[in-house]
Formats: C-alpha cells, structure tokens, sequence
C-alpha cells in the first residue's frame, strides 16, 4: 500500500488518504483491529505529507485507542510532537516504540537476556520481558497450574546433599514440611488431589490460617516426626533437574555440574507435548518463562523429556516418570489407528535404514493428502523431527531430494513453529 521510489505528488496523496479511508470504514465493520491500526498509522503519514496535523494526530490517536502499543502509531505521532516542538512527548513516544519492538523481537525469538539482573546478584527489578511476569494458581484439572493476579514467593530447595537437606528442612520448618506435603507423591488419584491455597507459597503467611486444602498440609507439617517415605516419593515425583547450558558454564574443571532442586510451585506444573512454556536455571533461581502466548485460564505446561520424537518414544518416556501423557498431541497420535500404522511405518523404515529422505517425502505426502488439521501436521512433522533435520544438514540428500527439499522444508520450519502457536492463534508467519 506505500507509495514506494516514486515522487508522489499531493494528489497521490489525497488518493492515498481515500483509499487509506475505505480500507478503514472495512477493517472496522470487519472488526479487523490490525488492519484498522496499520491502516490508520498510514493514514496519519500521508496526512503528515499533506501538512495536515489535526487529522494526522487524529489518526494516530484512533491507531493508539485500539493498539496502545502499535510501533508504526506512535512513531508517526512521535514525528509529529516532535514537529510541534513538543520534545519530551515526542521522546516518550519514540521510546515507547523502540521498546515494543524490542519486545515483539524478544517474543518471536524466544531471546530472553538475564545477563544484567543475573550479574546484578538478582537484584532489583526483574527485567523487561515480553512474557508473562506475574503470579499463577493452582487449579484442579488433574491439577495444575494457570496464569493469574495474586501474588507469589517461591520456596525452594537446591542441590548438593539434596536429599538431606530437605528432610532436614521439613524437620526444622513445618511451613517447609507443610508446602512439599503438598505436592503428589504420584500415587493419588486424580479426584483425590487437594487444591493448595496459593497463600502457603507467600513467605508473610507465617502464622496465617489457611484455608482447608492447605491446613490439612499444614497440620502435617506441625507434627513432629516428618513422613521420610512420602518426602522421598514427592521428590521422586517433582524433582527438576537442571539441564540448562548455565550448568555446564558453571561447572568446575570440566566437571558438568548437573544440578537438581524443588520447586514448589513450578512442581505443579504439569508435561504436555505440545507445551507454552519452558524452564531455564540461574543459579538457584527456576524461571519459567512463556514458549507462546498463554491466554488467562489457559493450563501452564512444560517439556518433562524431549517432545521432538514420535510418540512411542515420548509414551516410554512418561511411563519412565509413571504417568501415561493425556495431552492432546499424544491423545491425537495414539488414537487414530491408521495414522498409527503410519507412524510405525516411518519408524520402521528409519529403524531398517530407510532414506531419510524418502520417508520424510512419504510423511509429507502422506500429510497433504490426508484430513488433519494443519495443527496436527505440525505435531507429526516434529515427532519425525531429527529425520527432517537430518535431512536438511545433508547436502547430499537435499539435491537427491532437490524438488521435494525446498518445499518440505519450508512447511515444516513453519509448522515446527506453528507448534508452539496456540491453537487459535492467528498470527500468520
Ligand atoms: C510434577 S507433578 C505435576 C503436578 C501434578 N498434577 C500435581 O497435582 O501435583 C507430575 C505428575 O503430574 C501428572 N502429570 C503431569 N503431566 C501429565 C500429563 N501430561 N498427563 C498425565 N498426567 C500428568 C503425573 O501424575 C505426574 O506424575
């Protein structure tokens, strides 16, 4: 839509702004808020072209209404507070702008920069992310975790005589004891899971009542003795171990210093995979952190084992943790009984040393042909990932595959990262 390379004259301009104008009324009967907002920030700077400032700030103004952060508006606007001899706003503005780029770039990549804070000693404020920053709750849906508005303090235990030391901290603290009662010793049934008040993870609730589901915990907590067998069976269960590329940076003399540690709440969370969300470790600190945009309500999950590998692989893998995966890209995988045959086909003849290439030829054709939803041609294609992978670092194979290479890889790429779209998402890549 930009008059691009061309010196256009005020009555290009004037045509812009009509066509600009039409494209506006659509987008907002349509209820388009992204075409309405680029739309508008356009308008506004063929507005600015045409030295009219009123309906320029009027247009950016309207973008900025539907889109407090839409980067083009607050440029433009940014421009025009300049021009108007309104410094300190205009460098809000632009400001402003720059950050939310700066934060889009961060969400698409997936790039969080901890350095600062890290070297801080953690101190001070928590750095500016594009994910969610904030609290989360407990919820019983098997239970599990979900974003939402109260606050939280983590409590934790870290490696190195790790064991010992958590007992003799649910010795020492009934309040320790109290919060790793709490969390699953992997033998309960579901309906049989209490709902932990998120007050116990608060350091100020010291001497608080809590409500039932936690008091029952609680009371645990105040007897003397501590119950050693289920202390071992809940870190059996919910112990993370830390395998960022951190432990290795911080390992001494080459020694990989793996670490491991429980977090109470992140220990709620439960696998999924087709997760949104991720763990990285910092020192003693778990940060989990958004994979894609988590919608309120919607069940925070995480990777336990790798999920880039078909599903009989990630079955043996949940099963070495004692649970058989319900999430939906398992549940989609092992019910359909044809799609099953086709799995193992794939799995056979990469077993018995099939062309990688073929097979995953065969996959793709397979998954264009068939019904499923783009959605789930992305959960196969990344169950089949290290063959794709393969497949691409082969020069070789890439030419023998030339005519199918450039194609599959493109589809996959994009349904790899689709993956980690939410299932409504709309974004288009
Ligand atoms: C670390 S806990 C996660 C929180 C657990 N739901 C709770 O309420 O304490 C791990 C346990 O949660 C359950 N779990 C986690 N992810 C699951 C999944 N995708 N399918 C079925 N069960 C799952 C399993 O019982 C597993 O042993």
């Amino acid at each position: 839509m930009a008059i691009k390379g061309v010196a256009a004259s005020r009555e290009d301009w004037r045509e812009y702004v009509a066509v600009c104008s039409r494209i506006i009324d659509a987008a907002s009967s349509g209820h388009d808020r992204r075409v309405l907002c680029s739309t508008l920030a356009h308008r506004a700077d063929a507005r600015a072209r045409l030295g009219d400032a009123a309906c320029w700030l009027a247009d950016c103004d309207a973008a900025l209404a539907a889109e407090p952060a839409h980067p083009g508006a607050l440029l433009s606007k940014g421009a025009l507070l300049s021009g108007l001899g309104r410094y300190a706003a205009a460098d809000e503005a632009r400001e402003l702008a720059e950050q939310c780029r700066r934060l889009e770039a961060q969400a698409r990549s997936g790039a969080v920069d901890l350095s600062e804070w890290v070297l801080a000693g953690f101190a001070g404020k928590f750095p500016d992310l594009a994910e969610y920053v904030g609290s989360v709750e407990a919820v019983a849906i098997g239970r599990g975790v979900i974003p939402d508005a109260a606050d939280s303090d983590e409590k934790m235990f870290v490696w190195k005589d790790f064991v010992d030391k958590v007992l003799e901290a649910a010795e020492k603290c009934p309040k320790s004891a109290a919060l790793i009662y709490t969390l699953s010793t992997g033998e309960e049934r579901q309906d049989e899971f209490v709902v932990p008040d998120m007050a116990i993870f608060k350091n100020e609730t010291e001497g608080d009542s809590l409500s039932d589901g936690t008091s029952a915990a609680r009371a645990m907590g105040t007897q003397e003795a501590v119950h050693v067998d289920r202390i071992l069976k809940v870190l059996d269960v919910n112990c993370l171990t830390e395998d960022a590329p951190a432990a290795d940076v911080l390992g001494n003399n080459g020694v990989v210093n793996c670490g491991v540690g429980l977090w109470v709440l992140p220990s709620f969370i439960n696998h999924s995979c087709h997760p949104n969300a991720r763990r990285t470790h910092i020192g003693d600190h778990a940060i989990v952190h958004a994979s894609r945009d988590i919608k309120a309500g919607e069940e925070i999950t995480f990777p336990y084992f790798d999920v880039l590998v078909p599903v009989s692989k990630r079955r043996e893998a949940s099963r070495a943790w004692g649970f058989e995966c319900k999430c939906d890209r398992c549940r989609f995988e092992a019910e359909d009984s044809i799609l099953r045959q086709e799995i193992l086909k794939s799995e056979n003849d990469l077993a018995s040393g099939g062309d990688i290439g073929a097979v995953v030829v065969w996959l793709e054709e397979k998954t264009r042909k068939s019904m499923v939803k783009e959605r789930q041609k992305a959960f196969l294609r990344a169950s089949f990932w290290s063959t794709y992978s393969a497949l691409y670092d082969s020069d070789k194979l890439m030419r023998k595959w030339a005519t199918y290479g450039k194609l599959v890889k493109r589809h996959a790429m994009r349904d790899l990262f689709r993956l980690t779209l939410d299932a409504t998402n709309k974004i288009n890549i």
